[in-house]
Formats: structure tokens, C-alpha cells, sequence
């Protein structure tokens, strides 16, 4: 996508706003000629030379209500300007999360949280900015071209000459200007790598204190900032220095050319004091918008730079032509109605798998081959040691992972997009490492979900959680800090597994629940959810009290399904299967397998 194309995709959002922004501009810029012609007109009446008639109180007058008026404008300009940049940047930031939040997982995110971060921020800030000062220079243009034709109209030669300058910087201009891409681009990723090490160092600050290494980490950011601080400099050096350097003295040596030209001519009585005041009342006006060109194109090689960015933080060329794509932003009334999840496929009967395959591509590690039939009502276990591709499973399965082969059916009708159907109401999945966000443990279940008391209680207590609620300071509507860091991590697991309880799906999906659980806890867990076997179970575990009550276990090796079946028959029949459960017998409770005492079994 070209800047170009960009620019106008923004101008045409919100198409009547920037139409008026642009009217107002111009009348902003047409009032800064007014004043100059009021004191030519003065001056004139003054030295008796070409007099317009007018008494001087009346100039006076009609300079103080085009100041009043000037402002006036100036005030509705700033005003609609910023609702453009508001609605420009929001609809940039509304694409960039769109895509980053429903392409999660898929794809995998390209850059660090904090780098992403700073792109959100700054590089989207870059191109409203260039929206904003596109309308300033349009208006600047028209003041331009409305002055030189005043001043044409009454001394070609020395309006001629005006010109010097804006030639000169535009040259000088296109000279630097490789080098103003350059370093703008070395800056914006200097500061990236700035936030992208801050995100880091706050997301591990307790490894960074065990490991004793705050000093070499605050070294490590110290170094960064001072890339990010010279990189800038060299960049600020560029546009605010060079550039602006170059338009003054063109433009100071321009006026006085034109003073010396003008000189010449007032002796031979061919121009008035009034049109010399005039003269240089507009050229200071050109002194800034020849400035203002210099420092516009500069401007718009930054955006290109950051329109780069941007694109790039979106992986993928479908992604990419999203970036400023209209779409609604809700910035006026109230925001619509959240949709409630809907049911896309009839109740769980049967989902079956047949040949799924994901392979990391940099480290030939994941699953193959994999065939799996889950019956509804049923529980599936999915275990194996260390490593073997048990979360790939899961996640290849949810299209969390884009699967390489392999197909899903869902009551037998493929499923194209398992991303969108293994969503609640059809599913709901729990990872091996739930996140929950720094708001209230309550909004941490509900996450957007309708608040009813009964069914909020019921998900608490088939989680495991009611006695931890009733001892937090504030019950459900506790601050659980930045991602629930107030909470221990089994609380955090549990609050994780209320929260996917509470949609009441047709497949719950467990990944792992062991590593922040006790044993009793995860076994009392257990018993509540397998109370209710009207739901359909796939969980990965190495727990005893899992496999003994699993309808089947899925035995994983090296990604591969090494061994299939129930319990008593894969601990005759496979050794895998018999390391497994004589791994598991130190952390469990529960005794040897004894198929007449499972009810279940
Ligand atoms: N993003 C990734 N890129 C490359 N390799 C990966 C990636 N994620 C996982 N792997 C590798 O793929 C293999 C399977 O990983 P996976 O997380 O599925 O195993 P697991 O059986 O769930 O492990 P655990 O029991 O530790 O949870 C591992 O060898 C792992 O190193």
C-alpha cells in the first residue's frame, strides 16, 4: 500500500468532516492575507499615494474584526481538525487490533508486545499527523498562490523573485531527504527496541531479582536508550535543523533581494509605501510556508517510513490492505450492544479427527498423523511425556495452529475454520498458562459475558474456587493486578477454568491443569466436572484420577500416537502407557487401578 493510497483511504473516511476541516483551513489562511492589504491600504492613506478613500478608523475597525474573526475560524478549525485525526486514528488503531486479536495464535504475532505497542502509539500518530498538516498545506498552497497573484498584479518582477527561495530550499530539500528516511527510520527503531526491552524486563522482573541482574539489565536498557537518543538526534537534526535552516536563509536572502529590488522601484515612484508594506507582510508569510513545504515533505517521507511499520506489523499482505480499511469506530452516542455468542453448529454429538498434522517449521518438532473421535459425553485424555506435542494437539485442533493436513468433522460436517467453531457456546478451552487481565476477578470471568448470579456461582464452584472468593478482600469484585498477579497461581488456573465453565459448552477443553494444582485440588476438580458427564471432556493430563476416568486415552510420542484405548488395556498393552502411570504414582492420591470399584468404568 502506497502512502499516497493511504493518505486518501483517511481523507475519505470521514469524507463531509475533512471537506469542512479543508473549508475552514482555507478561511484561516485567506484571513492571514487580510491584515496585509488593510495596512497597505493604511500606509497608502497615510502618504497621500494611491489612497483607497477609506478614513483610518474604518481600517482600524475592519483589522480588529478580521483578528476576531481569524480566531474565531482558528477555534472551529482546531476543533473539527482534531475530530478528523480522531476518527483517522481510531479507525487505524481499530484495524491494527482487529487483526492482531482474531489472528492470534494463527499467525503468529511478528514483533514483541512493547514493539507493537510503540507502533500502535507512535507510528499510527505519524500518519494523522500527515493527514492533519496535508490540510494545513493545502490551505497554505491556496494563501500562496491567492498572495502571489496580489503581488503579481502589482509588481511582477519583484514577485519573481520571491520565488528564489522556495526553489532553492525545494532543492536543497530533495538533496537531504533520503537521508531524513533514513535516520527516521533507524529512530522509530531504536524507540521500538526501547519499549520491546520494557515490556520484557516488566513481564520477568521476578527472574530478573532472582537471577541477580538488575544492574546488567538496566546497563542493557541504558544502551538501547542511547541508540533510541542519538538516532533521534540525528533525525531531529534533519528536520528541524537542516530543513528549517535551509527554508529561513533562502528565504532571508530572497527578502532581501526583493528589499533592494523594491528600493530601486520606489525611487522611480512605480511602488507605493502601501505595496512595500504589503510586500513584506507576505513575504514573511512565505518565508513560513516555504518552511512549511520543506518541513511537509519531510513529514510525509516520516509517515511512508511509518506506514511501513505498520503494514509490517500485520504479517500478511490480506492483512495489510486492512490496515485503513472504513470500518464503523463508534466515536459518537453510545457503543453498540456487545454480540452474544452464537451457536454456528448443532449440539455436539460426535467430533472426530482424521490425519491432523502441524509442524513448527524452524524446529521440525509437532504432531502427525493425528486421528482422534471424541462421543459426547465422553472424556479423552491426552497424555505423554515432556514435549511430545500434546498443547500443538490441542491447539491445531482449536486453529489456533493453521493446520498442514488433516481434517475435522463436527457431527460429520467438515469444519473449514475450526478458529471460529471451537469458540463458546460450542466449545470453550483452557490453556496451560491462562492470562487473566489487571480488572476485577468478576470481569475476569464474565469478560464480556452476561452477569447472572446463579450461573456465575455454579462455574466458581465447579472450579474449585468458592472458598478463595469468600477470602479475597472483596469477593468477586477484587482487583486481581496485572495479569491477576494478586492471585496465586492455582487461583489463577481455577479462575481460568470458572471462566470457561461459565459458557457451558459443549466440549470443555483442559490443557494441563496439574502444574499450578495440588493434587487434592485438581482431583476435587475433577469430581465436580465429571459429576456432570452431559458435557463432552478432551484434557491433557498425567494425573492418575484423569486416566482413570477417562472413556480413552490418547498415549503421544514424538508427536505421533504411540497408544489408544482405556486404561486397563494400554497398561497391558503398551509400555509407554505403564511408564506413564508409574511416573504419575509419587504425585497421586488415588491407588492402583481397580475397574470394579470405578463406577464410571
Ligand atoms: N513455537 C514453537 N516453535 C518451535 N517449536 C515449538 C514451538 N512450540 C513448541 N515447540 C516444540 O514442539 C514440541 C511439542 O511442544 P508441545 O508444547 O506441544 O509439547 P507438550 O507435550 O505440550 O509439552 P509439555 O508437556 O511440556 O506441555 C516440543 O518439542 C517443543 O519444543
Amino acid at each position: 500500500m502506497t502512502m499516497r493510497k493511504a493518505l486518501w483511504q483517511l481523507i475519505t473516511f470521514a469524507p463531509g468532516l475533512y471537506a469542512l476541516n479543508m473549508l475552514l483551513q482555507l478561511f484561516r489562511n485567506l484571513f492571514l492575507l487580510v491584515p496585509g492589504l488593510i495596512i497597505a491600504a493604511i500606509f497608502n492613506e497615510l502618504s497621500g499615494n494611491r489612497p483607497v478613500g477609506w478614513d483610518l478608523w474604518t481600517l482600524g475597525a475592519l483589522l480588529v474584526a478580521v483578528a476576531v474573526s481569524r480566531v474565531t475560524v482558528k477555534l472551529c478549525n482546531n476543533a473539527v481538525d482534531a475530530t478528523c485525526v480522531g476518527y483517522a486514528g481510531t479507525l487505524i488503531r481499530r484495524n491494527l487490533l482487529q487483526q492482531w486479536l482474531t489472528k492470534l495464535g494463527m499467525q503468529e504475532l511478528p514483533y514483541s508486545s512493547g514493539e507493537l505497542i510503540s507502533r500502535f502509539v507512535t507510528d499510527a500518530t505519524a500518519l494523522t499527523d500527515i493527514l492533519k498538516t496535508t490540510n494545513i498545506l493545502f490551505g497554505s498552497t491556496f494563501q500562496a498562490l491567492v498572495a502571489v497573484t496580489i503581488l503579481f498584479s502589482i509588481n511582477p518582477l519583484i514577485t519573481l523573485v520571491a520565488f528564489i527561495p522556495l526553489v532553492g530550499s525545494s532543492l536543497l530539500m530533495n538533496g537531504v531527504s533520503a537521508r531524513i528516511q533514513t535516520y527516521h527510520r533507524a529512530s522509530r527503531k531504536a524507540a521500538g527496541e526501547v519499549s520491546s526491552f520494557l515490556g520484557e524486563i516488566f513481564n520477568t522482573t521476578q527472574a530478573i531479582q532472582f537471577a541477580n541482574a538488575q544492574e546488567r539489565v538496566v546497563a542493557h536498557l541504558r544502551g538501547l536508550n542511547e541508540t533510541r537518543r542519538q538516532t533521534r538526534l540525528k533525525s531531529l537534526f534533519f528536520t528541524d535543523i537542516v530543513l528549517q535552516s535551509i527554508a529561513q536563509s533562502t528565504a532571508s536572502i530572497g527578502t532581501g533581494v526583493i528589499l533592494l529590488v523594491a528600493a530601486q522601484a520606489m525611487k522611480t515612484g512605480s511602488f507605493s509605501v502601501g505595496s512595500l508594506a504589503l510586500f513584506v507582510s507576505y513575504l514573511d508569510e512565505f518565508a513560513i510556508f516555504t518552511g512549511f513545504l520543506s518541513q511537509y515533505l519531510a513529514l510525509y517521507k516520516q509517515a511512508g517510513v511509518s506506514l511501513q511499520r505498520l503494514l509490517a506489523a500485520l504479517s500478511t499482505s490480506a492483512a495489510q490492505t486492512t490496515l485503513v480499511t472504513h470500518a464503523p469506530v463508534h466515536l459518537k452516542g453510545s457503543y453498540p450492544a456487545l454480540p452474544q455468542p452464537q451457536r454456528l453448529v448443532p449440539a455436539l454429538e460426535q467430533l472426530e479427527v482424521r490425519g491432523l498434522t502441524y509442524r513448527y517449521a524452524q524446529a521440525d518438532k509437532g504432531i502427525e498423523n493425528i486421528n482422534l473421535l471424541l462421543r459426547r459425553g465422553t472424556c479423552t485424555v491426552i497424555t505423554g511425556r515432556i514435549g511430545v506435542g500434546k498443547t500443538t494437539l490441542l491447539r491445531t485442533l482449536l486453529g489456533l495452529l493453521p493446520r498442514q493436513a488433516g481434517e475435522i468433522f463436527w457431527n460429520g460436517e467438515a469444519i473449514k475454520q475450526p478458529e471460529q467453531i471451537f469458540v463458546p457456546p460450542q466449545s470453550a478451552y483452557t490453556p496451560q498458562v491462562p492470562r487473566l487481565s489487571s480488572e476485577t476477578l468478576r470481569q475476569n470471568l464474565l469478560l464480556g459475558y452476561p452477569d447472572e448470579p446463579d450461573k456465575l456461582a455454579a462455574a466458581i464452584q465447579a472450579a474449585v474456587m468458592e472458598q478463595d472468593v469468600q477470602s479475597l478482600a472483596n469477593g468477586l469484585d477484587t482487583q486481581v493486578g496485572p495479569k491477576g498477579s494478586k492471585l496465586s497461581g492455582g487461583q489463577t488456573l481455577r479462575a481460568a477454568a470458572a471462566r470457561t465453565l461459565l459458557r457451558s459448552p459443549d466440549l470443555l477443553i483442559f490443557d494441563d491443569l496439574s502444574s499450578a494444582l495440588d493434587v487434592e485440588t485438581e482431583q476435587q476438580l475433577w469430581e465436580r466436572l465429571f459429576a456432570r458427564r452431559e458435557r463432552t471432556y478432551l484434557i491433557v493430563s498425567h494425573r492418575r484420577f484423569a486416566f482413570q476416568h477417562a472413556d480413552q486415552i490418547i498415549v503421544l510420542k514424538d508427536g505421533q500416537i504411540a497408544a489408544q484405548g482405556r486404561l486397563e488395556d494400554l497398561l497391558a498393552t503398551s509400555a509407554e502407557m505403564r511408564h506413564l502411570w508409574h511416573g504419575s504414582l509419587q504425585d497421586s492420591p488415588v491407588s492402583e487401578p481397580n475397574p470394579e470399584q470405578d463406577s464410571k468404568q
